[in-house]
């Protein structure tokens, strides 16, 4: 049986038929305009602070949950996010699954200080050029869609346009994958893409795998504080959360919560 995962990425495949991919001059002007910008303000978020740092999430819906995001607009969610001292903005682009569209990236770009994560099913080099053209500061790769030989090119291209490439893992076999393509930052998926499942183990039981230099981020399905702390005392300083934040009544309260300071009064 097919799952999500492969739906999502089949979809993808189509859509990159259509795809203007950029011309020399394009590209020589990016890799020029990437690399004039100094340290990579994704990577410093995460590296500098012992946390919790919380990478905020914007989506605006999802194959598990359906409609997310209808409460606020994207500019008042991430006002809220950076109100409340999170340490990264996420936006999951993808079109047809999660509602999303590329210009998100240069949205929050343009009302935020924040650094910013593009989400998205990334199988082509085409995608990186675009993340590098919208300004992305650091872009998705899941190992699970990608070949080991795919992996480490893409982990050094984003890394060629000044890009951090989080490269995300589900499994035992993911993790062999992320660690031989060198990358820099390794997020662990507690969501199952294939089946929904969700559990913080995930993080707990893969953590043990990665050495202690390695950035780790844990994504998906944290909830509260509890979940944090647990998880800050195996050594995972860094959090990526979206539903939990979006669907809260407040998202600026809920992201003080879960990082452990007290809750402010309502708006
Ligand atoms: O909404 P949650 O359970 O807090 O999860 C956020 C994030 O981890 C999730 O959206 C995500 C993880 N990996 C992805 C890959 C593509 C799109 C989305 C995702």
């Amino acid at each position: 049986m097919e799952d999500i995962l492969e739906k999502i990425v089949t979809t993808k495949r189509k859509k990159l038929l259509y795809q203007r991919h950029p011309s020399l001059t394009e590209l020589a002007d990016l890799f020029l305009n990437r690399t004039h910008q100094g340290e990579n303000k994704f990577y410093q978020a995460l590296n500098q602070n012992p946390g919790p740092n919380i990478i905020a999430e914007v989506k605006f819906a999802s194959p598990s949950k359906g409609k997310l995001l209808e409460r606020f607009t994207l500019r008042e969610l991430v006002y809220r996010y950076q109100k409340a001292g999170a340490c990264a903005i996420s936006v999951v682009t993808e079109e047809t699954f999660f509602r999303g569209y590329s210009e998100m990236v240069r949205e929050v770009k343009e009302c935020s200080t924040l650094p910013v994560l593009q989400k998205d099913f990334v199988i082509e080099e085409s995608q990186i050029y675009q993340a590098a053209k919208l300004g992305a500061d650091a872009l998705l790769l899941i190992a699970r869609i990608l070949s080991l030989q795919r992996l480490k090119k893409f982990v050094e291209l984003c890394q060629l346009l000044n890009i951090t490439p989080l490269v995300e893992v589900h499994d035992e076999s993911d993790i062999q994958k992320a660690l031989q393509a060198e990358a820099p930052v390794i997020g662990i998926n507690n969501r199952n893409l294939a089946t929904f499942e969700v559990s913080i183990q995930n993080t707990i039981r893969l953590r043990k795998y990665l050495p202690k230099e390695k950035i780790v981020v844990s994504e998906s399905g944290i909830v509260s504080f509890q979940d944090i702390e647990l998880l800050l005392k195996q050594g995972v300083h860094n959090f990526l959360v979206g539903e939990s934040l979006i669907k809260a009544e407040e998202p600026d309260n809920k992201l003080l919560e879960l990082k452990g300071g007290v809750k402010i009064g309502t708006h």
